[in-house]
């Protein structure tokens, strides 16, 4: 990893707009740090027996989190000389105070040290997320999910595209620490065919662009495991199956984080879910073993993926490997806010301007979780205005494009 990374971020592109922070006690960057983080840290202790010295590190760690200030990583870690320069800015000030999107990071760095995830004890390499991922990953909402792709046999190619990339967007819906807490002010969630939730759809540009094109190598940059991966996987195998790819590459955390973000081992785990399911789930899952197998799917990873940056910051080896792809499909709402910074920008901002920095053409699937929206035209943004809320209940998405 690069560490020498400029804080604050290189002045390119439209006129910037403020950074994201979690100061503002109604915000709700706040509402993470002081009402979502303390009931993960019980989620976590009741998730793996740990051992006295990493319980005494998770209470240390959440006293600080919490209600303390930001300190540095411990001497020991791999990764403290890029942290050192990352953090020199914000160490010693409240969690709050820094970017949002930093904070976050850091917070989930940190946490994994606190687990003992890095450390020579029995934690080493153990995912603490993983309990919750593994029980979506095996819980009956899967088999009935893997079960529908049945159905969807009579679709013609156009029409299981669109249906694909859809359900890939509306997986995003399960993400674990947006379980936590669900802020729900805005309503119950939207049902995926509500009228108006996908609040901007560029599905036919983004199928347009592939078909239009020699097939080449679609990349997707995955978000949550389990419930949101299996459809990630499902529209990839149809990319490559359907000619609209001729390989692709998935792109997975390093290391655990952000409760239910997708690793290596997640990424074996859905593989085998869905090899080992009855009917198309499990011929689905057959091809995409074979995919692997044969190099036409390849499961990467980067460190950049755990680093507190937006994407335009990205490495010159990430940013080669994307520039040559035919698209870049990005997941989420952590992947959206790296995508198009994580700025108070307003919501009709165009998506290819504050793009445009991303190497290669992209595509975002994000349900909206967090403030950060471009995008939206110009009647779209005044609707919203009147439903409080809508920008953290997850109950709207975009399906943005820019090639
Ligand atoms: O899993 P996703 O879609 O990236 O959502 C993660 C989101 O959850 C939060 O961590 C808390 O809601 C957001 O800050 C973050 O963007």
């Amino acid at each position: 990893m690069r560490t020498d990374q400029p804080v604050p971020h290189r002045p390119e592109g439209p006129a910037r707009a403020p950074e994201i922070v979690g100061s503002d006690p109604a915000g709700f960057p706040w509402s993470v740090f002081h009402d979502r983080h303390p009931l993960l840290f019980q989620q976590l202790r009741d998730a793996l027996p740990y051992p006295p010295d990493a319980l005494r590190r998770l209470a240390e760690f959440e006293a600080e989190a919490v209600h303390g200030v930001i300190g540095p990583l411990e001497p020991s870690a791999h990764d403290r000389a890029d942290w050192d320069l990352w953090s020199r800015p914000y160490l010693g000030l409240p969690w709050t105070e820094p970017p949002f999107l930093w904070a976050e990071v850091y917070f989930y760095r940190r946490l994994l040290s606190a687990t003992g995830y890095f450390g020579p004890g029995p934690m080493r390499g153990v995912d603490p997320f993983a309990p919750l991922k593994e029980a979506e990953l095996l819980g009956p909402a899967v088999d009935q999910e893997l079960a529908a792709l049945d159905r969807l046999a009579g679709l013609d190619q156009a029409e299981l595209s669109c249906a694909l990339l859809l359900s890939s967007l509306w997986g995003n819906r399960a993400d674990l620490s947006f379980e936590i807490s669900a802020d729900r002010a805005d309503g119950p969630p939207a049902q995926e065919s509500a009228p108006g939730a996908l609040l901007v759809d560029d599905r036919a540009a983004v199928l347009s662009h592939l078909r239009d094109r020699p097939p080449g190598r679609v990349c997707l940059i995955a978000d949550n495991a389990a419930r949101e991966l299996l459809p990630d996987l499902v529209l990839l195998d149809h990319l490559l199956g359907s000619g609209l790819a001729a390989s692709a590459t998935l792109y997975v955390k390093p290391q655990p984080c952000y409760v239910s973000d997708a690793t290596v081992a997640d990424t074996l785990a859905a593989l085998r879910r869905l090899r080992d399911a009855p009917g198309a789930a499990g011929r689905t899952g057959a091809r995409l073993w074979r995919a692997v197998g044969s190099g036409r799917l390849a499961v990467s990873t980067h460190a950049f993926f755990c680093a507190p940056f937006p994407f335009r910051d990205m490495p010159d080896d990430l940013r080669a490997e994307l520039a040559s792809a035919t698209l870049t499909l990005t997941k989420g709402d952590l992947n959206y806010r790296r995508l198009v910074e994580d700025r108070h920008w307003p919501a009709t901002t165009p998506f290819a301007a504050v793009t445009a920095a991303f190497p290669g053409p992209v595509a975002a699937l994000r349900t909206v979780k967090s403030d950060v929206v471009v995008g939206l035209d110009p009647a779209t943004a005044a609707a919203l205005e009147s439903h409080p809320g809508w920008r953290t209940s997850g109950t709207r998405a975009v399906l943005q494009f820019r090639p």
